[in-house]
């Protein structure tokens, strides 16, 4: 099979989906790679080590997209590249389709087949392409949080640890997921008194084992969020419905009444986001204030730490893309019910019901495909 590697084009974005060290497991495993110039500059693989490694350099996306059997990313396709996308082409990327309509319909115009990072899904639930990702966010957000709080950065002037005598910032994270658990892990290590919320009892159970003393797991409903967030400094959004758009669970409402200057970083917003006033934002220009609360909602935010999590990601992906490589599409799915979740779109068919649910468009099991 052709892979090719595409570099990435949002804004401030600079992972490249694979290192030369894949490149090198392809081509030992019969495969032909294509790598976009300079798609690995900005993790510091620069061309000279695709090469080496047994790559192809070419200059451009559409080049890059005329060759190859399969298209990676590690952002999902822009509006600029829906019309590159080749009929039965497998694109394998994030795409995070249940929070952006007009991605659907180019991906399901294409007729290519769109294999979602985020969907693919072991048998225990676990997410492992979206798993080292959510590590750096989740970390990111408390480090995004405590910047935020500064008060040159626009923030109430906070010290996330506070100091002898004086009492630390309260950090309240909603998800108790790998996200969330990040994040308190960094805020509890700063010295913050942290809240972690979830849903799911058991989980909050073994958050009650595994945390530190200056972490609370505590079951998550409207009326604690509310009182939980009117004392916080920081709120870390970062709840997940597989493949689904996210809750709105921080309203309005509870805004108006939080500190001035406190701040909210909202991790789910690549599905959309879990605070009601959450809009995406980027590198560029990562935070806006309502009510007087900074909100950061950078979409990509392991984009900013470029080499730690282009590293991480592809020690997660390339096992996945090599079994795709080495079998093709189909087999690969039918011998691989974990990949099989990740297969969100195939010939303009939705086959993901968290995403056809969320376009009213027409669900199609995958099972009739393969
Ligand atoms: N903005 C960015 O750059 C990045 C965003 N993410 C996003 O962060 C989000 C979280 O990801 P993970 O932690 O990996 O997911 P996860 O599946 O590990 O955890 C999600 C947690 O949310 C909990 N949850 C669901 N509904 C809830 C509710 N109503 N209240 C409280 N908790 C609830 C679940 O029980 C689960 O424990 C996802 O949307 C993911 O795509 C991940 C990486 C980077
Ligand atoms: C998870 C995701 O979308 C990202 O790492 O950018």
């Amino acid at each position: 099979m052709i892979v090719g590697i595409l570099k990435e084009i949002k804004v401030l974005e600079r992972r490249v989906c694979m290192t030369p060290a894949g490149v090198v497991a392809m081509v030992q495993n019969g495969h032909e790679v294509v790598v976009e110039k300079d798609a690995g500059a900005g993790s510091g693989f620069e061309d000279a080590l695709y090469v080496e490694a047994g790559a192809t350099i070419l200059d451009t996306p559409a080049e890059v997209y005329a060759k190859a059997d399969m298209v990676m990313h590690v952002k999902e396709p822009q509006p600029s590249e829906y019309d590159m996308i080749r009929e039965g082409q497998i694109v394998f990327t994030y795409l995070h389709l249940a929070a952006d309509e007009p991605q659907t319909m180019g991906l399901m115009k294409s007729k290519s087949i769109c294999i979602a990072y985020e969907t693919v899904e072991k048998a225990d639930g676990s997410l492992p392409l979206l798993l080292p990702m959510s590590e750096v966010a989740g970390r990111m957000a408390t480090q995004e949080g405590a910047k935020y709080l500064e008060m040159p950065m626009g923030g109430r002037g906070v010290l996330l640890g506070g100091v002898t005598g004086v009492e630390p910032a309260t950090v309240v994270v909603i998800g108790g997921g790998v996200v969330g658990v990040n994040a308190a892990k960094m805020a509890c290590g700063l010295g913050a008194k942290v809240y972690i919320l979830d849903t799911n009892l058991d989980r909050l159970r073994y958050l009650d084992d595994i945390m530190p003393a200056n972490c609370y797991p505590v079951m998550s409903n409207p009326s604690v969020l509310r009182e939980l967030v009117l004392q916080a400094d920081v709120v870390i959004g970062a709840v997940l419905i597989a493949g689904a758009k996210a809750p709105k669970l921080l309203t309005k409402d509870m805004l108006k009444d939080m500190k001035d200057g406190s701040v909210i970083v909202d991790v789910a917003i690549d599905q959309g986001g879990c605070f009601e006033t959450s809009k995406a934002t980027t590198h560029e220009d990562p935070t806006f204030v309502v009510d007087g609360v900074t909100h950061y909602c950078v979409a990509n935010m392991p984009g900013a730490v470029s080499r730690t999590s282009t590293m991480a990601l592809t020690n997660a992906t390339l096992p996945y893309a090599l079994e795709i490589a080495n079998k093709g599409w189909k087999k690969a799915v039918q011998e691989n019910e974990a990949l099989k979740k990740g297969v969100n779109v195939v010939d303009g068919k939705i086959t993901f019901k968290g995403v056809s649910d969320a376009w009213n468009l027409d669900y199609t099991d995958i099972n009739e495909l393969i």
